[in-house]
């Protein structure tokens, strides 16, 4: 079926990969499978190690990427063998990678987004075609080379007669708005999951906060949250992106040095707070009185952060992309199937409207079977 098409995704939370088997062929997109397994805890305290400069890097890098598509063509494969599809019948892997470094535009006016992976090793491991690295094209084209997914909820979600808010929370969080004239804008909001599941991490040995139970126990610190918002990329207007390059353990230690004493549960009620804030300001600022935002990534399983963003943005109705369709944990690996379609077939994946590049470009590098 020349339709059929896998995404894959592991993102900047780091808890695992996302898998999805897509079938284009009709109108709209049908997921014939979804299948996500964690990141072994050595792989993913390497890949977190390599977010930041340190020893040996190059090597580090490459090894991190082959143990990456490795666990990549596992997904893969247990994707085939739940859905009975032969390997044959897939057009192409739309593999995103795992972003160690963002910076778009730094240092000599181009700058650079590195996606640890190994297309080639996917290639051969699995016998179907790769495309991988998204990003780097729009970066080269003077863009953010992020978010990329608006144009897939563009698709998925726009509506003729309301604008619609897609929200996904991952490590970070990303806002698509979908004009009712089909236009569409977006970018990063801020920090989503990531500094939370530090936080819970370090103090409770959890990965991250089960429903937000925690955070719900806690107290917002005013002060605190005040400092937290001061950060300057909240502020700036799109074209924008972000990651964990900025928003990191460090980042948090030294907004955290004035309040030393805090207990641990207020402040992950205030970390909680400060994704809410910085997605609802997003959502209110640029999202054109839209009565729907959709959420999707793992933030929206968080019950206590839902409540909060619904508590935020009372002229909405805040709603997991569940409720329109897809499963919030399938989106964004739904859309790396879909760019890797636009890249086979010679289409743009990217928006100028979003990642504020010299034009749309056909994204990425093709790795054949
Ligand atoms: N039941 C839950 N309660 C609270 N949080 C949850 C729950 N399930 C998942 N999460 C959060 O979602 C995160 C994973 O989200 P997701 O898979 O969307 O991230 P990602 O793909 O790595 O991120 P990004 O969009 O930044 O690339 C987890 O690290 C956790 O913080
Ligand atoms: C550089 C990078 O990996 N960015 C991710 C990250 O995770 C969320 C947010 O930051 C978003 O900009 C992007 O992912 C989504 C899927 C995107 O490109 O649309």
């Amino acid at each position: 079926m020349p339709g059929l098409y896998i995404g894959l995704m592991s993102g900047t939370s780091l808890d695992g990969i996302d898998g999805v088997l897509a079938d284009f062929s009709q109108d709209k997109v049908a997921i014939l499978g979804h299948a996500s397994a964690p990141i072994a805890p050595d792989l993913r305290a390497e890949l977190l190690a390599l977010n930041t400069p340190g020893p040996n890097e190059l090597h580090r890098a490459a090894l991190g990427g082959n143990a990456l598509a490795r666990a990549y063509a596992d997904v893969v494969h247990s994707l085939l063998e739940r859905s009975g599809t032969p390997a044959s019948a897939v057009r192409a892997i739309g593999a995103h990678g795992q972003t160690v470094r963002h910076r778009p535009q730094e240092f000599d006016g181009t700058g650079y987004t590195l996606q640890l992976n190994n297309p080639s090793l996917l290639a051969e491991r699995t016998g179907i075609a790769v495309v991988a690295d998204f990003r780097s094209r729009d970066v080269a084209a003077g863009g953010q080379g992020a978010p990329l997914v608006p144009a897939f909820h563009q698709g998925l979600f726009g509506r003729p007669d309301e604008t619609v808010l897609v929200l996904n929370i991952g490590g970070i969080s990303n806002l698509s708005v979908l004009g009712a004239d089909g236009s569409v804008a977006g970018f990063d909001c801020g920090p989503g999951n990531a500094l939370m599941d530090h936080w819970c991490q370090l103090h409770t040995g959890q990965a991250f906060d089960k429903n937000g139970a925690w955070a719900a126990r806690g107290r917002v610190l005013p002060d605190l949250l005040v400092t937290l918002l001061q950060e300057p990329f909240l502020r700036q207007p799109p074209p924008k992106s972000t990651g964990r390059d900025l928003f990191n353990p460090a980042w948090l230690a030294g907004k955290l040095a004035a309040h030393a004493s805090a207990r641990p549960v207020d402040v992950q009620a205030t970390l909680t707070e400060l994704t809410a804030s910085a997605c609802a300001t997003s959502a209110s600022s640029y999202g054109k009185n839209s009565k729907l935002l959709a959420v999707c990534g793992g933030g929206a399983l968080n019950t206590h952060l839902m409540r909060r963003l619904q508590a935020l943005l009372p002229g909405a109705s805040v709603v997991p992309t569940d409720a329109l369709g897809l499963p919030a944990l399938q989106v964004e690996a739904a859309a790396f199937a879909w760019l890797a379609r636009q890249t086979v077939r010679g289409q743009t994946g990217s928006l100028q409207s979003v990642t504020g590049a010299q034009g749309a470009r056909v994204l990425g590098a093709v790795y054949p079977a």
